[in-house]
């Protein structure tokens, strides 16, 4: 059983580079990293035809299904697996799949509200907050939702300007006070490799969770280590 001995959050507005960045500072850890993202916790809006799920706004905190990420991120962080949610942008809504996820050393949790939650930050070793131009970050979304999300220009810009931008203002920008650390202009090398350094660093058990795993895991297998000097 692995109990995580490093969780990372790291937040920003919609196309700041935070899933770029997940995956630069962890690439050398293999097998040791689980990415969380928090969209995967939109709630469930099955109960809703898609001309209204279209209509709702993703970028206000009451989208999110928190009590669910709180237990779940508690659950990994105790050493239990989760049975993720997934989510699919095209649909708008919760795909019916779980995939279960497993503990492992170093956690990933990623979206713009990654630094939202008193509780949700309250599990995070280190907050990180991306911050990229809102010009540069816009440009990226309008490639993305229509090549990859299969929505029209016209209604991102329309998204972008009822919801998106003011939500950002009003919610996710004020999360930076939050983080430890605010890295400009996304995957920035300095800043990668300083990440991905600390990161190995934590990985080969220098991390003070670690203390807190070993006496878990102690109580749990009812052994008690004695160190000799
Ligand atoms: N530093 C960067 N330089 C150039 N392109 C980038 C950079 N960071 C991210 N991108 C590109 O911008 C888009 C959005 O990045 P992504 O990491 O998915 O953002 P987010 O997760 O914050 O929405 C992707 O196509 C990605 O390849
Ligand atoms: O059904 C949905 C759910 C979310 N969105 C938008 O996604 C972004 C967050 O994802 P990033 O990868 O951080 O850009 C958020 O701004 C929502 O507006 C959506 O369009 N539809």
């Amino acid at each position: 059983m692995t109990i995580p001995s490093f969780v990372i959050g790291i937040a920003g507005g919609t196309g700041a580079g935070k899933t770029t960045v997940a995956r630069l500072i962890t690439e050398n850890v293999g097998d040791s990293v689980t990415r969380i993202p928090v969209d995967n916790y939109y709630k469930d809006l099955s109960h809703l035809p898609i001309e209204e799920r279209e209509t709702v706004n993703y970028d206000h905190p009451s989208a999110f299904e928190w009590s669910l990420l709180r237990t779940q991120l508690e659950n990994l962080l105790e050493g239990r697996s989760i049975e993720m949610p997934e989510y699919d942008f095209t649909a708008h809504n919760r795909k019916s799949d779980r995939t279960i996820v497993e503990p492992t050393d170093v956690i990933v949790l990623e979206g713009i509200f990654a630094l939202y939650d008193e509780k949700v930050t309250e599990m995070l070793d280190l907050r990180l907050y991306v911050e990229t131009d809102a010009d540069v970050r816009i440009l990226r979304r309008i490639q993305r939702d229509v090549i990859d999300r299969g929505r029209k220009l016209e209604g991102v810009m329309q998204q972008y300007l009822d919801t998106v931008k003011p939500m950002h203002e009003q919610f996710i920008e004020p999360t930076k006070s939050h983080a430890d650390l605010i890295i400009p202009e996304g995957a920035n090398s300095v800043a990668v490799n300083l990440l991905e350094e600390k990161i190995r660093t934590e990985v080969e058990g220098n991390s003070s969770r670690n203390w807190e795993r070993d006496s878990i895991e102690n109580e749990l297998t009812g052994t008690l280590e004695i160190e000799d000097d």
